[in-house]
């Protein structure tokens, strides 16, 4: 069963559609990546979400309970980062996650052992005294997970938590959210950085004037919009005769010899990287180096939104 089920939602500001008529299922422990350029509807359906807005029209399920009739049960599973949240400056890091404990009525024998766990998970442990409001924003954002941590949901909605964050700071925040996801906990996180979802998310759903446009693995979206992909080789005999072999392999787009490689380019869905190394051996090519290149979301992105990206 999935986690989250959004049955042909519609979410209207006055007269304007933010979302329209959207359909998603996001199953179990998967860590859902949501792109889309500014304006998408990505907030709007995470709102829809923490119970903080009801669309017009549709059903919205989570783990089972509906969104929209059982509020108070599905605030007492999901935890929510909002994009924009406040900090209240003048209190210390371990006073301000004391408070918010204590409003999820955590009792006092209990809250101690929780903050420092929750502080160690999201290694502000040495800033436990000092004030908030003299964090970095990496350290602002990791306390606003740790935040909403503190009564253990099953699901964590994170609106842009990566956003403003520098290159160190990022890969802090891809860290702290491995661990949670190798926690088992289900994750809906939205973003620009595409690169940084790439890694992190096992499935991803890419959104445009309130609609999904794609939506699955990378592997499937990747393999749905036919984009090709980019083996990287080394291959010591190569030489002209070998290249027209090579771009006579059927699925073979294309064969770019560069500097000290040559890039084999793809369509995955007719040729498997696999099969197109064994076609390299069966050409006798000397074969040194052989690496698929990553996923290039950015392409698949642009792809789909035509270059409406923000
Ligand atoms: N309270 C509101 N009243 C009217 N329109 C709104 C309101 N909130 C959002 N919108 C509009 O709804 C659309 C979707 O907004 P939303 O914030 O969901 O997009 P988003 O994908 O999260 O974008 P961003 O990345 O900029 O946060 C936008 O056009 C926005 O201007």
């Amino acid at each position: 069963m999935s986690f989250v089920n959004i049955k042909n939602m519609t979410v209207r500001y006055d007269e304007f559609i933010a979302v329209h008529t959207m359909n998603l299922q996001i199953p179990p422990g998967e860590v859902f990546g949501f792109i889309g350029p500014n304006g998408a509807g990505k907030s709007t359906t995470m709102k829809v979400l923490a119970t903080l807005l009801k669309p017009q029209i549709g059903k919205v399920f989570l783990d089972g309970i509906d969104v929209l009739r059982e509020p108070k049960k599905i605030r007492s599973i999901i935890g929510y980062m909002p994009d924009a949240f406040g900090v209240y400056d003048d209190l210390s890091v371990q006073e301000y996650l004391h408070f918010f404990a204590a409003a999820y009525r955590i009792g006092w024998s209990q809250r101690k052992k929780l903050v420092d766990d929750l502080l160690a998970l999201t290694d502000l442990t040495k800033k436990k005294y000092s004030q908030v409001d003299s964090l970095s924003r990496g350290m602002k954002q990791r306390l606003g997970i740790a935040r909403v941590l503190l009564h253990d949901p099953k699901f964590l909605i994170l609106d842009e938590p990566a956003s403003g964050l520098d290159p160190r700071a990022r890969i802090e925040m891809r860290e702290l959210l491995k661990e949670l996801r190798n926690m088992g906990k289900t994750i809906m996180i939205s973003s620009h950085i595409l690169s940084e979802l790439s890694e992190l998310c096992t499935r991803i759903g890419i959104i445009e004037a309130g609609k999904i446009v794609a939506e699955g693995s990378l592997e499937e979206i990747y393999t749905q919009l036919g984009v090709e992909k980019i083996i990287h080789t080394q291959i010591l005999n190569y030489d002209d005769d070998l290249q027209v072999k090579i771009a006579a392999i059927p699925g073979v787009a294309s064969v770019q010899k560069e500097q000290n490689r040559v890039e084999i380019h793809i369509k995955e869905q007719e040729l498997k990287p696999e099969e197109l190394l064994e076609n390299l051996i069966s050409l006798k090519a000397c074969v040194r180096m052989f690496q698929p290149g990553a996923i290039d979301l950015e392409t698949v992105f642009m792809k789909l939104t035509e270059g409406k990206t923000a």
